[in-house]
């Protein structure tokens, strides 16, 4: 039998739609922990802000997937979230999983992601949870996101570089295709903690109130390697939020690139 790229190949190159290798995810999963980023009859608007700025995947959980008009899907991935805690509980560091990989997969999920908080009071059970997703993820082919952050009262400075190696680290050898972090300080020692990691690593955005200017925080992160972002907070809390990811987005994918440019291609095929 001849050899055929594995499914998880095929959906991640799916995935860097707009340039390979390069990733501009919009996690909008920020309404279990926080509570709502934008009114309900508006949710649609933010995701084909964030479709039309040059997206390549949006990030929700379960629920909220079917309240996504599927058209916006035609030119944009779905991650779905699988794990959750909120601001309120007793620890908001302990993420739970409150979803599996074969629910997304009929949700029509083209990846999953889960957090891990490394240093929190739950770290042990949120690195089981992170374990046994990917090892659904290999059995049904999907990519795997691992968002791992240095969090909780074990940790005093979460942008440490060293402490970023460690964790994206945790995410490679527990299975994960991708894996977002928060980003280092300076920001230009983003590229030892790529050196050191065998899987793309993608940087968190950050408040949307941090007075940097994402564009320009993008561009010295991919500058030391970074594969892309997943950012957030920093469009939906922008007062522009159409043209912070279309900023953002020509510095992920390049000036050049249309938001589309696999569709003009698969155009340009000759039938056969
Ligand atoms: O990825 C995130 C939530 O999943 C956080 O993104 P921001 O920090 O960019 O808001
Ligand atoms: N993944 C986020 C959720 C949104 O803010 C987290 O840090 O909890």
């Amino acid at each position: 039998m001849s050899a055929r790229p594995g499914g998880t190949a095929v959906r991640l190159a799916r995935l860097a739609r707009h340039r390979e290798g390069r990733y501009l995810f919009v996690p909008l999963d920020h309404s279990v922990a926080d509570g709502p980023i934008i009114a309900a009859g508006r949710f649609n608007w933010l995701v084909r802000v964030a479709v039309e700025g040059g997206a390549d995947a949006v990030v929700v959980h379960k629920g909220r997937v079917a309240t996504l008009d599927p058209a916006l899907l035609r030119a944009c991935s779905l991650i779905v979230h699988l794990s959750a805690s909120t601001a309120h509980g007793p620890d908001p560091d302990a993420k739970v999983l409150v979803g599996d990989v074969e629910e997304a997969i009929q949700l029509g999920a083209d990846a999953v992601s889960v957090q891990v908080n490394i240093g929190s009071a739950t770290e042990s059970r949120q690195l089981a949870d992170l374990g046994a997703v990917a090892d659904a993820c290999r059995r049904w082919n999907v990519p795997l996101l691992a968002m791992v952050y240095p969090r909780g009262p074990a940790i005093t400075d979460p942008h440490d570089p060293a402490l970023l190696s460690h964790v994206v680290n945790i995410a490679a050898d527990l299975g994960a295709s991708l894996v977002k972090t928060t980003w280092p300080v300076p920001l230009e020692r983003m590229a030892e903690v790529v050196e050191s990691c065998p899987i793309p690593v993608l940087s968190a955005g950050g408040p949307g109130n941090r007075g940097v200017d994402p564009a320009a925080f993008a561009a010295t992160l991919l500058a030391h390697g970074c594969s892309g972002l997943a950012i957030g907070r920093g469009i939906f809390q922008s007062s522009s939020p159409a043209s912070v990811i279309r900023a953002v987005s020509a510095v992920v994918h390049g000036e050049a690139l249309s938001p589309v440019p696999v569709l003009d291609r698969v155009h340009s095929v000759p039938a056969r």
